[in-house]
């Protein structure tokens, strides 16, 4: 150091130990500065002056000069006009600017106006008061390089109380700075596709129900779902997932203006606030605009995808000025976008929030339903036109509401699946069929009857399935070879691999398996070779309109025909008249199931309608057993 940076540093210990700076301790107490008074701070300073300053040797004030030089924290020391007298090695570091460098230089800091500290002082007016000031800011080191500082300056006071010098103490905190950059991201950003995130969403949705308050204008908010989304994901994996959703998220960007905010609240949903709207019509442009521009094909790293979206669009003020309620108006206006087919926009209408209310009186009523074991199953018997019998049942729920009547298990099995209620569901219905089947098995001596059980795609999914399945049969004591499941062809779409070894498994128990609803799932006729299954189902709907549609004709024959090249049995459900069960035996389908046989009827029934059903089954197909083929 050089021989003036010595005296400097010296002059200045002894300064900081001749005048105790009162704004040290108000900085450590955090009290706004008060002026220093000369007369108040003068006789203890003149005490120490006389005392501790005549006391200090040569050594101590060279190892406070030491502590200064060798300190770290970068240190400038300034005349109160700020011209620099002093700098130490560390201020050197991290500026690049050397002590001959710097002294002589202005501190452009010291005198600058605009920048002040947490109590709006500029640095000049604390230094007046006697106070310390501190402030984080940019700066650039002598490279070129930004960094950033935390700068604390303390005034150097006469005996007088005159500023004499400033003592600037500079921490190189980018490090710091950086770290709670890439913290705060992690908070409030997402990190798959750098949108914001819900919490900083909800904010920033705040933030502007606020300002439209003032202002008086409307804002939109967008909720935002891929139709689809989980299919793509389940085949063709969640790297190619994750890169669709990054492509959709910057699609959705390029479709509002810079001001508007695009969030990602997890999985395929994302939402846009539409801030500063004239009118609602407003939010249906930007919404036909990112369904149209969702149209384009999306070329991933393996190959060229197509998607699209459900939207649900509210309004503020029209819909709430609330931002939970915003947001829960514009999620039940999404799905009923995707109740219309997908790949549209519906706005938010107060008959949406009457429609959730009601869909939540029913989940509470199927709880209390389950557990009070209120449900039933109806037993619809399966007929073999060739031997003219009743073959087995399909088991169907039935829920006969106390307040209500019969509510439909369309209506109630979606809401059981949605909520995981077709857990317990799904373990009654299994039960009570075994029992019921045992039972019929043990009074009737059939022993050729099965009974069908619907497995809804999440007790597919269920790692338990298999046991739940085996533990039914043993604790019922029906024999597995009498009972069937029923499975539907998207069940096994999503993960056709993971469905193969849990079907496998469910036949190693000997019961059989059935695909339910066939022809109307997405299912490539190419898998079903590789299907461990037994039994085909033709849906309903191509039944119907047998024997005049053509297309229905050709889709049920196809069917027919395909399973039985793969050895598959064929059952045909939903049949209502003769000229259905006519055309069906013409084409060798003798399994079927419809209401010109038997409706769904309670077990307690089963035996006292059985004479009825035989008549129908007579009176429907016996007079044609003459031209069965052999
Ligand atoms: N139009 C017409 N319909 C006929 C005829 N014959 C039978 N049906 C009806 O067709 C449906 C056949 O069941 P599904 O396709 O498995 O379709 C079932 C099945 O997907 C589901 N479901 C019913 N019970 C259960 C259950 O215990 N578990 C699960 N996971 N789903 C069930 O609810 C759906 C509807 O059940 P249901 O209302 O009982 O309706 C039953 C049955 O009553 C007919 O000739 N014409």
């Amino acid at each position: 150091m050089s021989e003036l940076g010595s005296v400097l540093v010296i002059a200045f210990v002894a300064a900081l130990l001749v005048l105790p700076p009162a704004a040290y301790w108000r900085r450590r107490n955090h009290s706004l500065p008060r002026p220093a008074s000369a007369e108040q701070v003068k006789p203890s300073r003149q005490a120490q002056a006389s005392g501790s300053a005549s006391a200090l040797t040569a050594q101590s004030l060279q190892i406070l000069s030491r502590a200064i030089e060798q300190s770290q924290s970068g240190i400038v020391i300034a005349d109160c006009h700020g011209v620099i007298e002093y700098v130490n090695p560390r201020y050197s570091r991290i500026t690049g600017y050397g002590l001959q460098e710097a002294i002589g230089q202005i501190a452009d800091l010291i005198n600058n106006q605009e920048l002040t500290d947490g109590s709006q002082l500029t640095l000049q007016e604390a230094m007046q008061l006697g106070s310390s000031w501190e402030t984080f800011m940019s700066s650039h080191r002598k490279n070129g390089e930004s960094f950033w500082q935390q700068v604390t300056a303390s005034p150097i006071l006469d005996d007088d109380g005159t500023l004499t010098h400033i003592v600037l103490n500079i921490d190189d905190i980018s490090e710091r700075i950086e770290t709670q950059e890439q913290m705060e991201k992690l908070a409030f950003y997402d990190p798959l596709t750098g949108l914001e995130n819900r919490r900083l969403f909800k904010d920033r949705l705040e933030q502007s129900l606020k300002h439209i308050r003032r202002t008086r204008k409307m804002l939109g908010l967008l909720f935002l779902d891929l139709d689809q989304f989980k299919r793509i994901n389940d085949t063709l994996g969640h790297d190619v997932g994750d890169e669709l959703l990054c492509t959709v998220a910057s699609r959705l960007k390029q479709c509002v203006r810079e001001e508007d905010i695009v969030a990602r609240l997890g999985g395929d949903e994302f939402t846009l606030l539409l801030s500063d709207i004239n009118q609602a019509e407003d939010a249906a442009l930007v919404a036909r605009k990112i369904l149209a521009v969702l149209t384009e094909p999306i070329q991933l790293s393996s190959q060229k995808v197509t998607v699209s979206a459900s939207i649900g669009i509210t309004i503020a003020p029209e819909d709430s000025m609330n931002a939970s309620v915003l947001m829960r108006n514009a999620d039940l206006a999404m799905y009923q976008a995707k109740e219309q087919g997908r790949d549209n926009f519906q706005y938010f209408t107060d008959d949406m929030n009457i429609e959730s209310l009601a869909r939540m009186a029913l989940e509470n009523d199927l709880r209390s339903a389950i557990n009070n074991n209120e449900l039933v199953v109806f037993f619809q018997p399966q007929v073999n036109m060739l031997t003219q019998e009743v073959c087995g049942y399909e088991a169907l729920v039935r829920w006969q509401h106390e307040q209500a009547e019969m509510i439909s298990p369309e209506r109630f099995i979606p809401v059981a699946e949605e909520t995981g209620l077709i857990m317990p569901l799904g373990e009654q219905v299994l039960r009570q069929a075994c029992q019921h089947m045992k039972a019929i098995m043990d009074s009737h001596s059939q022993h050729g009857q099965t009974v069908a059980v619907n497995l809804s795609a999440r007790q597919f999914r269920d790692m338990n399935l298999v046991n739940l399945v085996r533990d039914t049969l043993q604790e019922t004591g029906l024999p597995p070879k009498h009972l069937e499941l029923e499975i539907t062809e998207s069940m096994l779409m999503g993960n056709m691999e993971q469905a193969i070894v849990t079907l496998q498994a469910l036949k190693r128990l000997g019961v059989t398996v059935t695909i339910d609803d066939f022809g109307t799932g997405y299912s490539s006729l190419n898998y079903l070779t590789r299907l461990p299954v037994d039994k085909l189902k033709v849906d309903r709907s191509f039944i119907a309109n047998l024997p005049d549609n053509p297309e229905h004709i050709a889709i049920a024959t196809a069917i027919i025909a395909m399973a039985q090249r793969l050895g598959l049995q064929v059952v045909a459900e939903g049949v209502e008249t003769e000229q259905q069960a006519r055309f069906l035996r013409k084409h060798q389908c003798y399994l079927v199931q419809g209401y010109l046989f038997a409706e769904p009827v309670p077990a307690e029934s089963i035996q006292q309608e059985a004479p009825n059903v035989q008549n129908r089954i007579n009176l429907a197909v016996g007079h044609e057993f003459d031209t069965v083929p052999s």
